[in-house]
């Protein structure tokens, strides 16, 4: 594919823009045309361009990373910034909304080339897919090589793609709870959840822009997603059987009119907020992206595959996360070429660990863009 490098002015702070870049080929077999890329920057980007950063969202973040011109707070809000380990006073950090999204970016509530959402027609698009584009945006915004592209569990599956399929704009990646594939437990978990949405009577094939919305469907899948988030542990410590007071989860005469435990409110509350935020068919567009993730498709051998890179890696696992085992980033590690550390993100929390505990992560990724 031959890419057109345009060097524009380098955007204003903090404020989302977009980027048109063009149609998109994608893997599956599908034409995505006029794809536009929603993203934020923080920082300057030197005379040189090297000191840009890249920071992939996970699941349904979006370019929101941290505070810029506005005073909203980010998804990682301590992790960059003036004097943060992402330092914006030192990095010209970008953050790109995926394509499938619905922060921005071309995704299946966009209006196709006859002007209606893409609902149901759109079409299957892969994390692969999505590094392509973000890598015109990285041209229009004049970076050819990253100092760094790190990212969380989806957004560290983005980081380590974009490392594979374009190693030599990659300098260090960080990959941060997410292994080398979706494996197939987290496989059939996402479908649980893609199947919830497309169950819901509302959801109509796709086709449901006009309303009503498969909310019900969205929450559920949001449900499934949350525990996979959490670790027993956590649910026990925080919730354990208590009721949701003052219902009783064991007074209400029939199963249907039955109070519920404090659990099953907190997921309730979880799946009524995503469904506030998100749209359904960007979850499943970006939830099959997911599933799609494997670096070694039609590449070959993970060794090999990762030989491809020439970058620094910084693998991290939450110690606690029940979907991205610790092991699944230890066999990444151990399969890159040469010494990689896999740094232990210590938190009882489970997978979300990688979103709340800043500090130590902070503490590590200093150290290795400081490296
Ligand atoms: C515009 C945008 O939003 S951009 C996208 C930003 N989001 C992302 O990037 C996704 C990444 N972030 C996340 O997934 C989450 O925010 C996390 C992991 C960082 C933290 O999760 P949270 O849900 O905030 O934390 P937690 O598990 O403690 O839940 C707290 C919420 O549960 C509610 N809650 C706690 N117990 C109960 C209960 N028994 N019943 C009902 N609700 C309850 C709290 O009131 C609180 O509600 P609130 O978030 O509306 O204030
Ligand atoms: N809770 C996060 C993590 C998913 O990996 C999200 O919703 O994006």
């Amino acid at each position: 594919m031959t890419v057109t490098v345009t060097r524009t002015t380098v955007p204003e702070h903090g404020i989302v823009r977009y980027a048109s870049v063009g149609g998109l080929e994608l893997e599956a077999g599908g034409y995505l045309p006029d794809v536009t890329l929603a993203y934020e920057t923080w920082g300057t980007l030197n005379a040189d361009a090297s000191n840009a950063v890249l920071i992939e969202h996970a699941l349904t973040g979006s370019t929101h990373v941290t505070r810029g011109d506005t005073d909203e707070p980010g998804w990682w809000e301590q992790l960059a910034g003036p004097g943060a380990p992402v330092d914006t006073d030192r990095f010209f950090v970008v953050s790109i909304n995926i394509v499938g999204g619905c922060y921005g970016s071309t995704g299946p509530s966009s209006p196709a080339p006859d002007g209606a959402p893409w609902g149901s027609r759109f079409p299957l698009v892969t994390l692969r897919d999505s590094t392509v584009a973000e890598a015109r945006l990285a041209d229009q915004l004049g970076i050819r090589s990253w100092f760094a592209v790190l990212g969380g569990s989806m957004g560290g599956a983005r980081a380590l793609e974009w490392a594979i399929t374009f190693p030599e704009r990659v300098q260090r990646c960080a990959v941060i709870s997410v292994g080398a594939a979706s494996t197939a437990e987290q496989i059939a978990f996402a479908q649980a959840q893609t199947l919830a949405i497309r169950q819901d009577a509302n959801f109509k094939g796709g086709d449901y822009y006009g309303g009503p919305f498969p909310e019900d469907g969205l929450a559920l899948a949001r449900r499934i997603a949350h525990i996979t988030y959490r670790s027993a542990a956590e649910l026990e410590g925080r919730f354990g059987r208590e009721p949701q007071a003052p219902e009783s989860p064991l007074q209400g005469g029939v199963l249907a009119a039955r109070g519920r435990y404090q659990v099953e409110s907190y997921l309730d509350h979880q799946g009524n907020k995503l469904v506030r935020r998100f749209d359904a068919n960007s979850y499943i567009a970006i939830t099959e992206a997911l599933m799609s993730h494997d670096i070694c498709r039609g590449r070959g051998p993970l060794p090999e595959t990762l030989a491809r890179s020439g970058a620094r890696f910084f693998v991290a696992a939450v110690d606690s996360d029940r979907l991205y085992f610790p092991a699944q980033s230890r066999e990444l590690a151990a399969a890159l070429p040469g010494e990689v550390d896999v740094h232990v993100i210590e938190a009882p929390i489970g997978h979300d660990g990688f979103l709340t505990e800043i500090g130590q992560l902070g503490r590590q990724l200093r150290a290795h863009l400081s490296a």
